[in-house]
């Protein structure tokens, strides 16, 4: 730095106030600073490696260098300083005495530093109290640009991890709904097997009941309504299907289609009079909308259902639930389909 000085008296080599910002908060001293200084404080050589504080040490004195550099690190992601001649640093140990450093100094090369303890200093503050206010001032403003700086940096960091956290959250909405995806059937938008299976465990674990209720329904003479009218209107019969079941379960049940033609209700309820009246309800409403239809051989949207229902005890597994529900639903179909059928456990 090339600082202006004042001439004459003490305050001779004093840079001038209206220097501007830069020169205000940069941490090279002007050559007669560093005469002065090095006149009031301590020469002390350093070795190349030489650790002169670490951060967190507690200390009481600053330093100019006058041969040589050193690194500050300050450590996290703080960008580290290089400082050469007439540098200074460790000026708060000095000014507020006791200070934990806020950076590891350590020597790059062999050279020599001029070490200013605080008896030193107030000899300077009495030998050239000008020169002392300059530098304070300029030590000031340092600490506030610092300040300054670090906040925007936080801000900056605040940001980066407001937009973390905003991916973060997308991930994870994307995650419940591929995972919302993988349990759900596509066409009919009901359950899977594999999220029936999920829910069923997930009752198991948490011992919500000892006993369900298991309602299988399976549509009469499906493959007659894709062969005469084609897969597509089969579609819409499936769907047709899903909307009542959907209709008539409560909060705490469980409609899925297990595949093909094939659905069924996990109730949870232990009561035979409820799941029959759920089991009714489809196998009527079915029968109702059907009755309903008008022109003959028009596509049809629904097709009759046999429904087979029982309880079920929560220790048992899958297998068991279903083959008892199964046996009632056979039933159901051998004696013409569209009615439901009971099964005691045998
Ligand atoms: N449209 C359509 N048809 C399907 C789908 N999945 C399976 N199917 C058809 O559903 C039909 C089921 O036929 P079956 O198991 O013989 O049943 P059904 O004709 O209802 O016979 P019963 O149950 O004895 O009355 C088959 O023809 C399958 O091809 C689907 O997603 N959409």
């Amino acid at each position: 730095m090339s600082a202006r000085t004042v001439p004459g008296g003490a305050a001779a080599g004093v840079p001038r106030a209206e220097l501007g910002e830069e020169a205000m908060t940069t941490a090279i001293l002007s050559a007669e600073e560093v005469a002065l200084f090095a006149r009031m404080g301590r020469l002390r050589s350093i070795q190349q490696g030489q650790v002169l504080f670490r951060r967190g040490d507690r200390g009481t004195s600053m330093y100019v260098v006058s041969r040589g550099e050193v690194d500050l690190d300050f450590g996290d992601d703080l960008r580290p300083k290089r400082l050469g001649p007439n540098e200074f640093f460790g000026e708060l140990g000095l000014l507020i005495g006791d200070h934990g450093r806020s950076a590891d100094a350590v020597a790059v090369c062999e050279g020599e530093l001029i070490e200013l303890r605080h008896e030193a200093f107030e000899r300077l503050v009495e030998h050239a109290p000008v020169v002392v206010s300059f530098f304070l001032r300029r030590a000031i403003m340092r600490v506030v640009l610092n300040e300054q700086g670090l906040i925007r940096r936080l801000r900056r960091r605040n940001q980066d991890l407001q937009a973390a956290l905003d991916r973060l959250h997308a991930t994870t909405h994307q995650l419940n709904r591929t995972e919302e995806l993988v349990r759900t059937d596509e066409l009919t938008g009901l359950y899977n097997r594999r999220g029936l299976m999920m829910h069923v465990q997930e009752c198991r674990d948490i011992g919500k009941a000892d006993r369900f209720g298991l309602v299988l329904v399976d549509c009469d003479r499906f493959k007659q309504v894709n062969d005469d009218f084609g897969h597509l209107t089969g579609d819409r019969v499936l769907q047709s299907v899903a909307s009542i079941l959907r209709a008539v379960i409560g909060p705490e049940d469980l409609a899925c289609r297990l595949g093909g033609d094939e659905f069924c209700l996990v109730i949870a309820s232990g009561s035979r009079d409820e799941v029959m009246r759920v089991a009714n309800y489809i196998a009527r409403t079915a029968g109702e909308l059907l009755a309903m239809e008008g022109n003959e051989g028009a596509p049809p949207v629904i097709c009759q259902l046999s429904v087979g229902a029982c309880l079920v005890e929560a220790g048992s597994d899958w297998n068991a639930w279903y083959a008892r529900a199964d046996a009632a639903l056979y039933r159901a179909k051998r004696h013409g389909g569209g009615r439901v059928e009971w099964q005691d456990p045998t």
